[in-house]
């Protein structure tokens, strides 16, 4: 990716402004949460029955695609039932005694929020499991032969793990979890709503057509719905003008979104698939290598998408186009006889 790109997918925020942003339009409740309506009505009747037996919730794993809303999910877990929020991280978590901190400092109720579970060290996952099942732990104390384990008692807790790679979890891990959440990819009207949430929050004067431009392009993402609907205010602000559809359209094209919403890096998965490898299949570890990405990124966040839409299938040999990738890239299908018209 160039300097300057606008990296729609990046799960890491770019810059302090960025993190404000989205901290800002987080939805602070069940009921100002957008769509997802299944997931929605699963925690509510979670959340309202522990409440009305006076215990802490049963963990819960949210998994899907970046920017879907898991981290806003789980602070509205512990903002619902009026708990105590801690949040951390897999990749934070290197050594058990990093989770043995962690754990033994939790208050009564509890949430505890963390990001990227399945980044943990093997040696905390375990620590985990007694933890999520016992609210206990063994501290293992001395070293060698001489070492012996001392169970400790833990306050009562929920725990929320994120994840955008369920499959990796183990599943000892997994089955711990009372309740398993899969977000899904937002629908347009969806979208529509969540940006004329963000609009009013904002204060912006933006054009009913305009939001539901932004609302196709943003590959089903409230995350990217929310930084275009920025990109586009930016625009309207520079060129003096309204945020109305030219202002979107113009806005989307400089920052390369095409019509479907594919950013850059879609888009070279794709053009590789197709151009490289005739159409597929081709797999993934050598997509990414091909396009000069992690493999866990195109596995996480440029193919769900993709096969969302229906361009790419998973074959057990790889991922192939489909007949409308093809057609979107304005490509003659490799092996396809040409109609006369075509010629
Ligand atoms: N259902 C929703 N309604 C309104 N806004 C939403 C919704 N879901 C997400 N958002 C907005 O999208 C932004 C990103 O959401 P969030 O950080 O919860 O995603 P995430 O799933 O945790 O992503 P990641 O996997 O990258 O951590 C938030 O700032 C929030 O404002
Ligand atoms: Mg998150």
């Amino acid at each position: 990716m160039n300097e300057g790109d606008l990296d729609l997918t990046d799960p890491v925020l770019s810059s302090e402004a960025e993190l404000a942003f989205e901290g800002a339009l987080r939805p602070k409740s069940l009921e100002e949460f957008v769509g997802q309506t299944r997931v929605r009505g699963q925690l509510q009747l979670l959340l309202t029955a522990a409440t009305m037996q006076q215990r802490t919730p049963d963990h819960i794993l949210l998994a899907g695609p970046p920017g879907l809303g898991k981290t806003t999910l789980a602070m509205i877990v512990a903002y619902e039932g009026g708990r105590p929020l801690r949040m951390s991280s897999g990749p934070a978590i290197q050594h058990a005694g990093d989770l043995a901190a962690i754990l033994s400092s939790l208050v009564p109720g509890e949430v505890l929020f963390i990001d990227e579970v399945h980044r943990m060290a093997r040696s905390a996952e375990e620590m985990l499991y007694l933890a999520m099942e016992d609210f206990r732990i063994d501290i293992m104390v001395g070293k060698g032969a001489g070492a012996t384990s001392v169970p400790l008692d833990l306050a009562p807790f929920t725990l929320v793990g994120a994840t955008t790679r369920s499959g990796l979890l183990p599943n000892p891990l997994r089955d711990r979890f009372g309740f398993t959440a899969h977000l899904e990819f937002y629908d347009e009207a969806e979208l529509e709503q969540v940006l004329v949430r963000a609009a009013t929050m904002l204060g912006l004067d933006v054009d009913r057509e305009a939001l539901a431009e932004i609302a196709g392009r943003c590959r089903g993402t409230p995350r990217i719905a929310n930084r275009l609907l920025r990109r586009v205010r930016d625009y309207a602000l520079v060129h003096g003008g309204r945020a109305d559809l030219g202002a979107v359209r113009a806005a989307l094209d400089l920052y390369d979104v095409d019509p479907l919403g594919l950013d850059r890096l879609d888009r070279a998965v794709m053009e590789t698939i197709l151009t490289r490898f005739g159409g597929g299949p081709v797999g993934l570890n050598t997509l990414a290598v091909s396009v000069g990405e992690e493999s866990e990124t195109i596995e996480a966040v440029v193919e769900p998408f993709l096969v969302r839409i229906g361009l790419i299938t998973r074959t057990p040999r790889g991922r192939m186009a489909t007949p409308s990738a093809w057609r979107h890239f304005g490509i003659p299908e490799v092996g396809a006889t040409l109609a006369i018209d075509d010629l």
